[in-house]
């Protein structure tokens, strides 16, 4: 297989306000072990990465306890207000260490169930392509557009057969991504993913099928959730 230059950016500078914790949310640990470096070794020893940059909030004081803070293959530097922000901050620093073309995946910190299988395959499914992509999961639940109010009501059920949930980790070009999120954010244009910035440069990403256990750690519940998907990993 052709050799891929790749890039890994893990957004960690969030403060995890959903999940209503004593600590940001990639600090919680599952079986005594940070979520960040749950997350970190499972991509870092998935796939052959030139570079691993993380983001970090500036008062983050739990990041030098990581064993990521120990791992000569894992840099950081210092996020942004929006996680668009964290990404572009991690595009900046690595100028100069990456070219135009290299890929650079992106992958939240807070979704430590990512499945190796899914990475290969975004990888190999990618990696000629134009423009890049990202993990997805086609939605299972019937969608309900609400009209907010005492209650909120339904307004209409939307069409899901062509709705699909992004995933992480999104595969983009480095120059071209950079580009992008640097434009959305010079228009203070809101964009939630990499994929959305690439969109509003008017590209089509790639939706790769990923696997639905794929769970970013957002409310209290999703602990005990992502606890008993890694037990059966
Ligand atoms: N300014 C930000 C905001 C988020 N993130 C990261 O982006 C990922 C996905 O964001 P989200 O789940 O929204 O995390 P938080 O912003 O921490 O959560 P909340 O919105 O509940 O505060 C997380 O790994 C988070 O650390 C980031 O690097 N920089
Ligand atoms: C990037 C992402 O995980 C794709 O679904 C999602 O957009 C992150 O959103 P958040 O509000 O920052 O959690």
């Amino acid at each position: 297989m052709k050799k891929v230059d790749l890039w890994l950016i893990v957004p960690a500078a969030g403060i995890g306000q959903r999940m209503k914790a004593e600590c940001p949310k990639q600090y919680l640990k599952i079986n005594n072990r940070f979520i960040l470096d749950i997350t970190l070794s499972r991509l870092l020893d998935s796939a052959p990465f030139k570079g691993c940059m993380v983001p970090l909030n500036a008062q983050d004081h739990w990041w030098p306890d990581s064993e990521s803070a120990r791992d000569a293959r894992v840099q950081t530097c210092t996020g942004g207000s929006e996680r668009a922000d964290s990404v572009l901050s991690a595009l900046v620093a690595l100028e100069g260490l990456a070219t135009e073309d290299d890929w650079v995946l992106v992958h939240d910190a807070a979704r430590p169930c990512v499945h190796r299988e899914d990475l290969a395959r975004l990888i190999s499914m990618l990696s000629e392509h134009p423009v890049g992509g990202l993990l997805a999961a086609p939605v299972a639940d019937t969608l309900k557009l609400v009209e907010a109010g005492p209650l909120p009501v339904v307004s209409e059920t939307v069409d899901r057969s062509q709705l699909w949930r992004a995933l992480t980790p999104q595969m983009f070009r480095f120059g071209a991504l950079k580009k992008a999120l640097s434009d959305c954010l010079e228009k203070a244009q809101t964009v939630t993913d990499e994929s959305s910035a690439m969109e509003f440069s008017g590209n089509m990403p790639v939706l790769v099928e990923g696997r639905p256990d794929n769970l970013k750690i957002t409310v209290p519940s999703d602990l005990a959730l992502a606890e008993f998907i890694l037990s059966r990993q």
